[in-house]
């Protein structure tokens, strides 16, 4: 069975973790390494430092999931494993370039971009294989990612930042929405928890018919919109040439871009 070493086990890794175990991937195949991890699931060997890692677990694969800002701190104690293991990094914004300075040229480094949605098995990972991985070690990234969503491979590593702006970012976009369309629930009226239910199953439902169906998103919008209609009243603000979402998400992806261009060092 694969071995899997998790090094920062918050948010984002315990999200795919969850999902992994969900997929039937074994407790007794992981070993968490984090000093501060939290409500992990039974069974996952829990340790906070790697001069702990039992001299017996030899990981396929290393996930590395902690904070860009701390990673430089971090990856030292791991360079003993390249050659070894396949690396895969979730940190937004390091370079492969950043893994090899720090784990040797000969680290096999693979940077991917998953996002929260893994835990339920509904993640997007975007992968980039940098110099030193072999097909063994892609075809392992691949079905450990799959196991939690979709995967997709991209060969110019320069698009990570607009992809972790678009996916890896992106659902707590989703969750904004359900936020304010919620609250102008509350404004127009409703009590509040009636417009919280509404608002957070028009989101899920939408995604899952969004997901489900082949119609592009412009159609299933245009399927909602009778001519005359609330709708195409209240998209009349939403797609207004100017202060309509489509400048305002354009800005709002292009400053998660530049976030991540700034975390590359
Ligand atoms: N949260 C998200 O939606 C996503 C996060 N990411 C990336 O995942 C990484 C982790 O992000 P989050 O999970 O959100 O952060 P987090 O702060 O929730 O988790 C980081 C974990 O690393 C642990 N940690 C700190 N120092 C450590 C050490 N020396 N050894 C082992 N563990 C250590 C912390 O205790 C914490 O549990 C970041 O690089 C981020 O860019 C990527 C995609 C989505
Ligand atoms: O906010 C962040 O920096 C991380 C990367 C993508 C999602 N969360």
């Amino acid at each position: 069975m694969t071995k899997i070493l998790l090094v920062g086990c918050g948010k984002m890794g315990s999200a795919m973790l969850v999902g992994w175990l969900q997929r039937g991937i074994r407790a007794a195949d992981v070993v968490v390494v984090d000093p501060h991890a939290q409500a992990l699931p039974a069974g996952i060997t829990v340790i906070g430092d790697a001069d702990l890692i039992p001299k017996s677990f030899a990981p396929d694969i290393t996930i590395l999931a902690v904070k860009p800002q701390v990673m430089a701190g971090v990856l030292p104690a791991y360079a003993r494993l390249a050659g070894q293991t396949t690396f895969l990094s979730i940190a937004a914004g390091k370079p492969v370039a950043f893994f090899r300075q720090h784990l040797g040229e000969a680290a096999a480094i693979i940077r991917a971009m998953p996002n929260t949605p893994a835990a339920v098995q509904r993640g997007i990972t975007v992968c980039f294989a940098g110099g030193g991985t072999d097909a063994a070690g892609q075809a392992l990234a691949q079905s450990l990612l799959e196991a939690v969503g979709e995967v997709a491979w991209i060969d110019d590593e320069t698009q990570m930042d607009a992809v972790t702006a678009l996916s890896g970012s992106g659902p707590a976009y989703v969750f904004l929405l359900a936020e304010v369309m919620a609250a102008a629930g509350v404004a127009a009226g409703l009590p509040a928890d009636l417009a919280d239910r509404l608002a957070r199953a028009t989101v899920a439902g939408g995604g899952e018919l969004l997901r489900q169906s082949a119609d592009s998103s412009a159609q299933l919008r245009i399927n909602v919109t009778s001519p005359g209609g609330t709708t195409a009243a209240a998209l009349a603000v939403l797609m207004a040439e100017s202060g309509g979402m489509a400048p305002l998400m354009e800005q709002a992806v292009a400053a998660a871009t530049r976030r991540g261009k700034e975390l590359a060092g």
